[in-house]
């Protein structure tokens, strides 16, 4: 694998070539649940307690990710923080769903090979899946070496066929020194367009971008498929932020639901920064995807007051766009704080993540002159 091959003797080359094996197996998975050809309709939603979407997919790939991980680096060693928990798939009522995720993750597991890994010997068993969900329930902080997995970032996304990410980062001593994120349906060599009709079958194929801190350098590479001759290594490539900084050229994107981020608050600043083109509303965390690989400038999120941002939502794109040569701040211009636990705790009102400091002050700029006038 380049990228992470070509830094081997780096401190952390283990971490990142599991980490973007299994996001790769995570695609894969995610792919073949929307493709209809294993488990129940990807539309087949439960809600949480927070109503919120959770699917098969979120599960199973926090299972098999979660199993992955203590394989290869030791159950004792592994700390992970993660969105899901198993206690709706371990009630009696659910036994459907949990033998839909155990097919699942087993038929993904069993691939394990293909993508250069070692599966288990035999198929695991639901308490087994269970267990693997409920141990990603640690809740990060300041010393020593958490990962931090969203399974399925933008469920919405991945239910409506659109945008989604898996996304994996690990947090050594509350910093973001490994990030990985999945884009099943944003193709390695198509531009993102703003589109959400563009069906999933049509994009052809997703895309694996990953990163370590300090490396100066983040990389892209397609997703493997899941049938055919498998080819890894892997080609991948260096991918760079936009050099736009002329806000009138330049593209802003946004979560494409208004509960997520206030839409009319955003249009504000674009237009007193001189943001000409209509905002790209893309779901999850390629929305940093975008930025890192110069297919956007600028990304903004506001949530509603009283909104606390996790860190799984973030932590994988923050690094992968700074590695990328972009900025990433809180819309008070601090950097994001991934050492407090399982919130981004102290956030100033918003996010912000550019391609360069150029349009990052225009933009924090225009968030401290008008910040009087909101309301958020
Ligand atoms: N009220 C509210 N405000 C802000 N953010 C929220 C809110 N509720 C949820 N979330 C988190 O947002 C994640 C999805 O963010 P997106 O940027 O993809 O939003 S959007 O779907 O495009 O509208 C989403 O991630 P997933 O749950 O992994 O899909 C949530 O963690
Ligand atoms: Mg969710
Ligand atoms: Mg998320
Ligand atoms: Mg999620």
């Amino acid at each position: 694998m380049e990228g992470a091959d070509a830094s081997a003797s780096h401190k952390y080359a283990k971490e990142l070539q599991v980490g973007v094996r299994v996001v790769q197996m995570a695609c894969s998975l995610c792919q073949k649940l929307q493709k209809g050809s294993v488990g129940p309709s990807p539309d087949h939603v439960i809600s949480k307690d927070d109503d919120s979407p959770v699917t098969v997919a979120d599960w199973s790939v926090q299972a098999m990710i979660s199993w992955m991980l203590s394989e290869s680096f030791g159950r004792e060693n592994v700390s992970i923080v993660a969105e899901e928990d198993a206690q709706t798939l371990s009630d009696d009522s659910a036994t459907s769903l949990l033998a839909s995720v155990v097919a699942t993750v087993n038929e993904t597991l069993a691939m394990a090979p293909r993508f250069g890994l070692k599966g288990p010997t035999k198929p695991l068993g639901g308490s087994e899946i269970l267990d693997a969900i409920n141990c990603c329930n640690s809740t990060g902080g300041p010393v020593g070496r958490h990962w931090v997995l969203d399974p399925v970032d933008g469920t919405l996304g991945f239910v409506r066929g659109d945008q989604y990410a898996v996304a994996l980062a690990l947090i050594e001593n509350g910093q973001v020194v490994v990030g990985v994120l999945g884009c099943p349906n944003y193709s390695s060599k198509r531009k993102l367009v703003n589109n959400s009709s563009v069906r999933s079958d049509l994009w052809q194929e997703g895309c694996v971008m990953y990163t370590s801190k300090g490396s100066g350098q983040a990389w892209m590479q397609p997703l493997i498929q899941g049938h055919g001759s498998l080819e890894w290594p892997n080609s991948a490539s260096v991918i760079r932020v936009s050099s736009i900084d002329n806000p009138v050229m330049a593209t802003f994107c946004e979560p494409v639901e208004k509960t997520n981020s206030n839409h009319s608050y955003s249009a504000g600043i674009a237009h007193r920064v001189g943001l000409r083109k209509q905002p790209l509303r893309v779901y999850s965390m390629v929305k940093y995807a975008a930025i890192a690989r110069g297919d956007a400038e600028i990304y903004m999120k506001f949530a509603k007051a009283g909104y606390k941002e996790k860190i799984w939502d973030h932590a994988a794109g923050v690094v992968i766009v700074e590695e990328a040569g972009g900025v990433v701040t809180d819309a008070g211009g601090r950097p994001l704080d991934f050492s407090k636990g399982v919130y981004l705790e102290g956030l100033d009102r918003g996010i912000v993540a550019c391609s360069g400091v150029n349009l990052h002050e225009k933009i924090i700029g225009a968030v401290y002159a008008s910040w009087d006038s909101s309301h958020l």
